[in-house]
């Protein structure tokens, strides 16, 4: 009989990475278009798609150019689509109070898309960021971004979001007790089959810059967001996180940013088995856009090896500007 040293020495690694059929056959995770999760941007006007500079290959659309897109995205097997406002600074205050104006672009984008592709799903983002003319996700008073206020904000914006026809709240704010007010929210106003996504740990991150250019919040946004997003330097901290807002209600939790941040998916899904996404931000996404387009690396192959990176952390799927592209590419392979 062989002995241990004697098996350790005979074991051969690259055996079942000789041929594609082997690697195939041992491969773990795979990247499928039941994965992605499409944010898109909403712009007012017709027929309008608006190019966004600091995400080559992005453009902010109107309403009738989401539907379009809608389509698109439906017939290439996309699951689930998350629009996101660019809105007039003229309907911009200090409480972000057109999230609540039933004519806002979010809600006639969900009406109309849901209208137009019924197969499709929506989700929505109640935070504030959009519609105050400060750039925060909450209301600012003194300095502060006041906490309840803002949540009884948050709870009235999901409904009405779920009254056009969204049919999952993903709140991006990050203030404490949101999932559990929305939650209760949606019960009594009838809407207990609409699902909530948790931005549950969404850390304080450089990332977001080219989102910013998107939504046109760049210039406005006075300090910074450190008060009420995660430290980028904690873990532990997002397990407490992620821990309060499953208590409260939610369905699904998110990781945001993504690839910086694979080994907080991996403890959330882990810890909690809890269906988990990730969020791969506009700062990942153009980073890749501008390597690629200066010749640096392969574009494609690093888009499709980051996707499967979440994969392989643990994640059921991938909200990503990519997500058309990879859709069309995973259909050709
Ligand atoms: N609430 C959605 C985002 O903040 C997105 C951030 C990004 O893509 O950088
Ligand atoms: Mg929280």
């Amino acid at each position: 009989m062989r002995n241990i040293d004697d098996i350790v020495q005979g074991r051969r690694l690259r055996r079942m990475r000789k041929a594609q059929w082997s690697r195939n056959l041992v491969r773990e995770n795979q990247l499928t278009v039941n994965d992605l999760i499409w944010p898109i941007f909403l712009v007012e006007g017709e027929n309008q798609t608006q190019p966004i500079d600091a995400m080559p290959g992005v453009s902010r659309l109107s309403v009738d150019m989401a539907v379009e897109a809608a389509k698109k995205a439906h017939d290439l097997g996309i699951t689930l689509i998350a629009p996101f406002a660019h809105v007039h600074f003229e309907k911009k205050d200090v409480t972000g109070s057109h999230i609540l104006d039933e004519d806002n672009i979010i809600l006639r984008a969900v009406a109309a898309i849901k209208n137009a592709v019924p197969e499709i799903g929506l989700m929505t983002d109640s935070a504030l960021d959009p519609f105050t003319d400060h750039g925060h996700d909450g209301v600012l008073r003194d300095g502060i971004i006041v906490n309840d206020e803002t949540v009884d904000i948050l709870v009235r914006a999901s409904v009405l979001q779920a009254q056009a026809g969204a049919d999952i709240i993903s709140p991006s704010d990050m203030m404490d007790g949101r999932i559990g007010a929305i939650r209760d929210a949606l019960d009594a106003s009838g809407q207990c089959d609409i699902a909530i996504m948790s931005y549950a740990t969404k850390f304080a991150s450089a990332y977001y810059g080219p989102y910013r250019e998107a939504i046109g919040t760049s210039g406005l946004l006075k300090g910074d967001k450190k008060t009420y997003y995660i430290d980028p330097a904690n873990s532990d901290e997002a397990i407490r996180e992620a821990e309060q807002d499953i208590a409260e209600g939610a369905d699904m939790i998110m990781v945001k940013p993504g690839m910086p941040y694979l080994d907080i998916c991996r403890r959330l899904k882990d810890t909690f088995q809890m269906p988990t996404f990730a969020y791969q931000v506009s700062g990942e996404y153009s980073m890749i856009e501008a390597a690629a387009a200066n010749g640096w690396v392969d574009g494609e192959r690093v888009m499709m090896e980051s996707l499967l990176a979440f994969k392989r952390a643990g994640c059921d799927g991938i909200l990503t500007y990519f997500a058309p592209r990879v859709a069309e590419n995973l259909a050709k392979n």
